[in-house]
């Protein structure tokens, strides 16, 4: 299988615990955080070789997210040490709206740094063009004028039979005081974009599909997400032109944490891609993936072993519709048993949400 290149910032997470608002909270743990890396770690647990390309601080934050990638199988040789620059930080407020529920302290980071002198470093270089998938999202272009001449630059490069990817990732806190209509150009120029329906409605006016093909005609591969009810995949088959529509329904989810499920799903989708999945497969693959995040408490859920993920690809319309994943289970009338799938328990005082 090609290889996958994923680029993006990926910041030390705060979290109160116990889960305090802010201005109440004494004590924090802290994970990781990052679009882009959420997706390479994904991707490895799909058994794709990744690798990582972003810039972090000298400091204990960015050696946690080295070791941490590393752990996950992510290959992190071309990630660039900033000797000046601090790694970013986010802080989860659990009493905030949804809107405000992440405090962003990532201006002036390491990777905010990133510009397009790092295409012309040598190994990074070897690594694109190796890479079968090159991954970006929305997030980079919102970081600095240099981080989005890079993703610019990036999307100008000639295919040489890649694959560029772009998540739309849309965080309108990271936008503020800059033209986010620069977004839309960016993501029309990748091969397959992937987008929600409810992120697509706040950045682009509207989250109706035959809309969004007309405004986002670039890409051979629109993914539209639309949360519980499905995914749809508009394809346009590049040698006829001729366009096909897929759409599968997502998985019942007994849901415990919604972050991250969006970049599960694309690591489920693009992991099928690179294995010449068709459409059907992709987007089940992203569904699956998905859920086993949305039933854990952290950015990444494990996934069932192989046998289950290939029973659960290939089960009939029926046996798919009627698959349901719970923390730590997944039933299905696709398998002989329940799954048990690996990973931590739940945190004790967690409420699991229907
Ligand atoms: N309530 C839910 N029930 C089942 N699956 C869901 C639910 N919410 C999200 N998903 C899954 O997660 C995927 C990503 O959802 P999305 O809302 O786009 O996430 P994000 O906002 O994290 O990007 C969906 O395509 C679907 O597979
Ligand atoms: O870089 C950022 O700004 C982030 O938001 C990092 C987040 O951990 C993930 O991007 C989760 O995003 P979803 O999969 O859409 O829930």
């Amino acid at each position: 299988m090609r290889s996958a290149l994923c680029l993006g910032e990926t910041m030390a997470v705060l979290s109160p615990d116990p889960p305090v608002g802010l201005a109440a909270a004494d004590r924090f743990s802290c994970g990781i955080g990052g679009a882009e890396s959420n997706v390479a770690m994904g991707l490895a647990a799909f058994g794709v070789p990744v690798s990582w390309i972003s810039r972090l601080g000298e400091d204990g934050f960015g050696r946690k997210i080295l070791a941490a990638l590393a752990q996950h199988g992510v290959d992190v040789a071309q990630v660039q040490i900033d000797r000046e620059r601090p790694t970013g930080l986010y802080f989860k407020d659990p009493a905030a709206e949804p809107e405000h529920s992440v405090r962003y302290y990532r201006q002036g980071s390491a990777a905010a740094a990133m510009a397009p002198d790092l295409l012309a470093d040598p190994a990074v270089a070897a690594l694109l063009a190796g890479a079968g998938l090159v991954h970006l999202s929305g997030i980079t272009p919102a970081l600095s004028p240099s981080c989005r001449a890079l993703c610019e630059q990036l999307l100008r490069l000639p295919r040489d039979g890649r694959v560029f990817s772009f998540d739309l990732n849309w965080r309108p806190g990271l936008w503020h005081g800059q033209d986010a209509s620069l977004l839309r150009g960016l993501a029309d120029s990748a091969d397959v974009l992937l987008l929600g329906a409810d992120e697509a409605e706040q950045a682009f006016g509207t989250g109706s599909e035959a809309e969004l093909r007309t405004l986002l005609p670039g890409p051979e591969t629109l993914v539209l997400k639309k949360a519980a009810d499905s995914a749809v995949s508009l394809h346009r088959d590049p040698a006829t032109g001729r366009e096909s529509r897929t759409e599968v329904p997502a998985l019942s989810v007994a849901l415990l944490e919604p972050v991250g499920a969006g970049d599960s799903f694309a690591a489920g989708y693009l992991s099928g891609l690179l294995a010449g999945l068709d459409e059907t497969s992709r987007l089940r693959r992203g569904h699956l993936a998905a859920a086993c995040t949305l039933t854990v408490a952290g950015d990444r859920g494990a996934l069932p072993e192989e046998a289950v993920i290939e029973a659960l690809l290939g089960s009939s319309e029926a046996q798919w519709r009627a698959t349901s994943v719970a923390p730590g289970r997944i039933e299905s009338p696709a398998l002989p048993a329940p799954a048990v799938l690996p990973g931590r328990p739940i945190p004790a005082g967690s409420s699991v949400l229907r």
